[in-house]
């Protein structure tokens, strides 16, 4: 993790490492603990002048933003908070910061429930559904489907190398869904099975395509081959404002320990992993991308807060949501 920024409280620092490393994640749970971040900077602030609280909530926004590139429900989280910081004195910008925090927090909790209410009148009472990694929005669909009596099974893909899947599973579960858990390789064998492909998303971009784990671009190429539709649950917060001017999302990189074990790698490459010289460049690269992207003509619909939309419509929402403005959310 980088230097602390001056002025930014260590609950802040504790937050950005704990979304780095995962113990948060998700992009709708990353985005409500980035906005509770920003009330603890505020809350806490030992700045003695506005302009140095104003300094420090832009840091603390930095440092929050730094952590991971790809789930846009995080800069849009950090720019509607510091949009709400307003006052001439520390007191009335701690106030109101804080009172922006929470009317987010508030919103985006509301969001889920609104959207869950909308994608589950797509499930229908008996309907199989196969999932990718864990999304809080892709949950809250299936979630309203139980509680109006609809019977819902699950297929859950595992989610390499993460294994994310075990946390949908376990929810699913906890909610009395009957569940079978999938190698991702196993997915097009199940789809036969399969009514729905219900995912979420980290960031839509305006062309409509899905960026969310990776695999879901091949879970939803083969799923249009079987006939079983992709429905994607994503609150506008995952709506991608920069990309309304033409730049890409960022495909976070991770550690390639994740695939492979330092001493998986020394079995590959026929060493020790204590050998001085497996330092040294031995010919094997792994890489670990978290995210891919799907693009629009394989997703049915993307379900959101505001309805539901054919992935080449969402720009529509996107301009009426954000105009065209897309600074780095400090610079608000
Ligand atoms: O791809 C992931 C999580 O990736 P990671 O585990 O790498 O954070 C989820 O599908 C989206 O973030 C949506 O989740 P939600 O619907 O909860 O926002």
């Amino acid at each position: 993790m980088a230097d602390a920024e001056p002025g930014v409280v260590p609950a802040v620092e504790a937050t950005a490492d704990d979304i780095a490393t995962m113990e948060i994640r998700g992009a709708a749970t990353i985005a409500d603990a980035a906005a509770a971040a920003l009330a603890t900077q505020a809350d806490r602030s030992g700045a003695e002048s506005p302009a140095a609280f104003r300094r420090h909530l832009r840091a603390a926004a930095r440092t929050l933003y730094e952590t991971r590139p790809t789930a846009v429900s995080l800069p849009n989280a950090l720019r509607y908070v510091l949009r709400g910081m307003d006052g001439e004195t520390v007191a009335d910008l701690r106030a109101s910061t804080i009172a922006r925090a929470e009317t987010f927090r508030r919103d985006l909790e509301r969001a889920q429930e609104t959207l869950g209410e909308i994608g589950a009148n797509r499930l229908r009472d008996g309907d199989v559904v196969m999932t990718h990694c864990h999304s809080t929005d892709a949950l809250a669909c299936i979630d309203v489907a139980l509680e109006s009596g609809k019977a819902i099974e699950a297929i859950v893909k595992e989610t390499r190398p993460r294994k994310q899947g075990h946390i949908t599973a376990r929810q699913l579960r906890e909610w009395g869904v009957p569940v079978t858990v999938i190698v991702d390789n196993a997915a097009r064998r199940y789809l036969d099975r399969v009514d729905h492909v219900l995912v979420g998303a980290d960031s839509i971009a305006a062309d409509g395509s899905v960026i969310n784990k990776v695999g879901t671009s091949g879970l939803a190429v083969n799923a249009r081959e079987r006939g079983v539709p992709v429905m994607v649950a994503a609150q506008t917060i995952k709506l991608h404002p920069d990309t309304m001017t033409g730049h890409t999302v960022e495909i976070e990189l991770r550690d390639e320990r994740e695939v492979l074990s330092d001493e998986e790698r020394a079995t590959i490459i026929g060493k020790g992993d204590e050998d001085e010289s497996a330092a040294e460049d031995d010919g094997l690269t792994v890489d670990n991308p978290a995210f891919d992207v799907t693009p629009a003509r394989y997703v049915d619909a993307i379900v959101t807060e505001r309805g539901q939309f054919p992935p080449e419509s969402i720009v529509t929402l996107m301009r009426e949501l954000f105009g065209e403005t897309t600074d780095e959310p400090w610079t608000v």
